[in-house]
């Protein structure tokens, strides 16, 4: 018999600075999608809200500090994980305050993109239809 499994959750921040730029960072070369550009956050753990998740991401791996008020829902994308086992969600949001100074010590690079740059970079499947929808909120400033 077939296992079914939960859909993988995952919480990922378009960080969006003074001059308009999008915060990205390349995964390390040596995880899964090593290499590929793909905007910060990670996997939900057991209840965890969306927003929690996002935070707790953003401070391991950027040393931020996020407020909930600050997290604007821009988008989500839903797939299969890269080993085909699971679906994955991976839900997007936009935040343009922050507490600290991003450093993306897990990165193998980080940079601060123009929102329609953002489609040109080697990404992970599900990154390339969050950055349409973020840059047509953005162009639209629906969200802001
Ligand atoms: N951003 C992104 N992640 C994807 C895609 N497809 C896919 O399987 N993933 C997987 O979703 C997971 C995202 O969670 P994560 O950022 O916490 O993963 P990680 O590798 O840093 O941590 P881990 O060591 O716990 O797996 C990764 O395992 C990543 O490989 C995709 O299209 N975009």
């Amino acid at each position: 018999m077939q296992e079914i499994s939960t859909p993988l959750l995952v919480s990922a921040v378009a960080l969006i600075g003074p001059a308009g730029t999008v915060f990205m960072q390349r995964r390390h070369l040596a995880s899964v999608h090593g290499g590929l550009w793909e905007f910060p956050g990670g996997k939900a753990e057991a209840g965890e809200h969306p927003e929690a998740t996002a935070i707790r991401e953003l401070a391991e791996e950027l040393g931020i500090h996020l407020r909930r008020e600050d997290l604007v829902p821009a988008g989500f994308a839903a797939g299969q994980t890269h080993d085909a086992r699971r679906t994955l969600v991976i839900l997007l949001y936009a935040c343009r305050r922050w507490q600290g100074e991003p450093h993306g010590h897990e990165a193998e690079e980080t940079g601060w993109f123009d929102p329609a740059a953002l489609a040109g970079l080697a990404m992970p499947p599900l990154d390339y239809p969050l950055a349409a929808q973020l840059h047509r909120a953005l162009v639209k400033a629906a969200l802001f």
